[in-house]
C-alpha cells in the first residue's frame, strides 16, 4: 500500500511517449503462443500484474515463458501438452485473465480450481459460465458457479449458437475458446460489437474462424500455428494522457504507436466531439491490428452526449472521460454504461465520489452519470477504490486542482500501466 501526494502543476505538458503495450492484446498474445505449436516471440508485451497472472496460469500448466530482451518468448508445444496445473491458479485482480481461461480450461482434459483477489472474487462469472455449461463444461463455485474460486473439471464440448447476452468481449473471448476445444461449430453473435483481438489473433494463429459483420464462428482445431506478435500501445493506457493534454493549458502530446483498432478509438470520437483536435499519423496495419502516432493540444472543451453502441468501444476510458467533462462547458450525459458497475470496483460510483470530493458537479445514475461544466477542481484526499483506472484518473485530476491531492494508494497502478509515474514526469518537465 503506497500514499501518494500530488501537487498541482504550474506549466504545460510537453513530450513524445510510448505507452505500454495493450493489455488485451498482451493476454491474448499468451493464450494463443501457449495453445500453438512452436515459438511465439511477443514484442511490446504488457508487463503489468494483470497479465503475468496470464503468464503465470500457463507457467503452471507446464508451458515455459521467459523473457528475452525486451520480448516474451513463449515455447508452445500444442493443446495436447498442456498439464494439470499441480496448485489452483491465481488470476488476482484480472477480469480478463478469469473469463478467458474458464473458457478454455472447461474443454482441456483435467482438473483446475481458480481464485482471485476479493474485486474478482465480486465479479460475475456466471456470463461465461451459464453457455459453457451449455456446451457440456461442469464447473461450480458459490451461486452455482456465479463467482470465483471456482472448480472446472475440463470435458469434451459441445459446439453452441450463442448470442451475447451482456456486451462483453471477454463472454465473447470465452465462447470462442470453449468453441476452439469443442466437437462441431460454435457461432458467437453479438448485439453491439465489442473489442475484437481475439478474433484478429485467432486468424493470425491460422484457427479456423470466420467473421461476418457481428457474428463469429470457430470449428474445433487442435492445432494452431505459432507466429510472432507486435503489441500495440494500449489505447486506454493513452486515454490519461490524451486527457491530461486536453485539460492542461497550452499543453500538447505525442503518443507514439498507440492501437488504434476502431473496435476502441470510442475516446477519440468523443474527444473531437468535444472539440479536442487530434492528429493521427504515421497510420500502418501490424498483425493485423492498425496502430498510429496521436498528437494532442489542450483546447477549450465542451459537453457531450455518450450512450448506445459507442459504449463498448470506450468503456475502460469513461472514469477519465468523466475527468473531461468536469473540463467541459455544459452537461454531459453518459448513459448505457451499467457494465461499470461490476469492473475492479463500481466504477460509476467511485468515479462521482472522487470527482465530486474533487468539487466536480456529478450525480451518479444506474447507468451511467451526469457531468455539469466547467468546475475549477479542488485539492482533496481520495481512495482509489483499489483500481488502477481510478487511481490514474485522480493523478491526472491533481495536475489542474488548485491544492494538493492525496490518493490513499497507487499501488493498483501496476495493474495495466507500471510506469504511468515514470511517463507523467517525461512530460512534465
Ligand atoms: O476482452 C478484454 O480484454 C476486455 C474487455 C472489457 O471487459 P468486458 O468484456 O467485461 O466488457 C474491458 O473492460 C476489459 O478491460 C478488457
Ligand atoms: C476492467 C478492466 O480489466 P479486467 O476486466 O481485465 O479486470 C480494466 O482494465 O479496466
Amino acid at each position: 500500500m503506497s500514499k501518494l501526494v500530488l501537487s498541482p502543476i504550474s506549466r504545460p505538458l510537453e513530450g513524445i511517449i510510448e505507452v505500454p503495450g495493450d493489455k488485451s492484446i498482451s493476454h491474448r498474445a499468451v493464450i494463443f503462443g501457449a495453445l500453438a505449436e512452436g515459438t511465439t516471440k511477443v514484442t511490446h508485451f504488457l508487463d503489468g500484474e494483470d497479465c503475468m497472472r496470464t503468464v503465470r496460469a500457463f507457467q503452471n500448466m507446464g508451458v515455459p515463458i521467459f523473457r528475452e530482451g525486451d520480448s516474451l518468448v513463449i515455447e508452445g508445444k500444442g493443446i495436447s501438452a498442456l498439464k494439470e496445473p499441480n496448485e489452483p491458479l491465481y488470476f488476482g485482480n484480472s477480469g480478463t485473465t478469469s473469463r478467458l481461461m474458464i473458457g478454455l480450461l472447461a474443454g482441456l482434459p483435467f482438473f483446475t480450481t481458480a481464485w482471485g483477489d476479493p474485486s474478482l472474487s465480486n465479479r460475475p462469472m456466471d456470463r461465461v459460465v451459464l453457455p459453457l455449461k451449455e456446451m457440456g463444461a461442469v464447473i461450480d463455485g458459490r451461486g452455482q458457479g456465479s463467482y470465483l474460486p471456482l472448480s472446472i473439471r475440463g470435458t469434451k464440448l459441445q459446439g453452441i449458437d450463442y448470442t451475447l447476452p451482456v456486451k462483453s468481449a471477454q463472454v465473447k473471448s470465452a465462447v470462442l475458446f470453449a468453441g476452439l476445444l469443442a466437437e462441431g461449430t460454435t457461432t458467437v453473435r453479438e448485439k453491439t460489437q465489442t473489442r475484437n483481438h481475439t478474433e484478429n489473433m485467432l486468424k493470425a494463429f491460422r484457427a479456423d474462424i470466420t467473421t461476418d459483420g457481428n457474428t463469429t464462428t470457430i470449428t474445433n482445431k487442435n492445432e494452431l500455428q505459432a507466429t510472432d506478435i507486435y503489441v500495440p500501445g494500449d489505447i486506454s493506457s493513452a486515454a490519461f494522457f490524451l486527457a491530461a493534454a486536453a485539460i492542461v493549458p497550452d499543453s500538447r502530446i505525442t503518443l507514439k504507436n498507440v492501437g488504434l483498432n476502431p473496435t476502441r478509438t470510442g475516446i477519440l470520437d468523443v474527444l473531437n466531439k468535444m472539440g479536442a483536435e487530434i492528429e493521427i499519423s504515421n497510420q500502418e496495419e501490424v498483425g493485423g491490428e492498425l496502430i498510429g502516432d496521436l498528437t494532442v493540444a489542450y483546447t477549450a472543451l465542451r459537453a457531450v452526449e455518450i450512450q448506445g453502441d459507442i459504449i463498448p468501444r470506450l468503456i475502460d476510458e469513461i472514469p477519465v472521460i468523466a475527468l473531461l467533462a468536469t473540463q467541459a462547458e455544459g452537461t454531459t450525459v453518459i448513459r448505457d454504461a451499467e457494465e461499470l458497475r461490476v469492473k475492479e470496483t463500481d466504477r460509476i460510483a467511485a468515479v462521482a465520489d472522487v470527482l465530486s470530493s474533487f468539487g466536480a458537479d456529478i450525480e451518479a445514475t444506474e447507468d451511467g452519470m451526469i457531468i455539469k461544466g466547467k468546475s475549477q477542481l479542488s485539492g482533496s484526499a481520495v481512495s482509489a477504490y483499489n483500481d488502477h483506472r481510478i487511481a490514474m484518473m485522480s493523478a491526472v485530476a491533481s495536475l489542474i486542482a488548485d491544492g494538493e491531492v492525496t490518493i490513499d494508494d497507487d499501488s493498483s497502478i501496476a495493474i495495466s500501466y507500471p510506469g504511468f509515474f515514470d511517463d507523467l514526469k517525461k512530460v512534465m518537465n
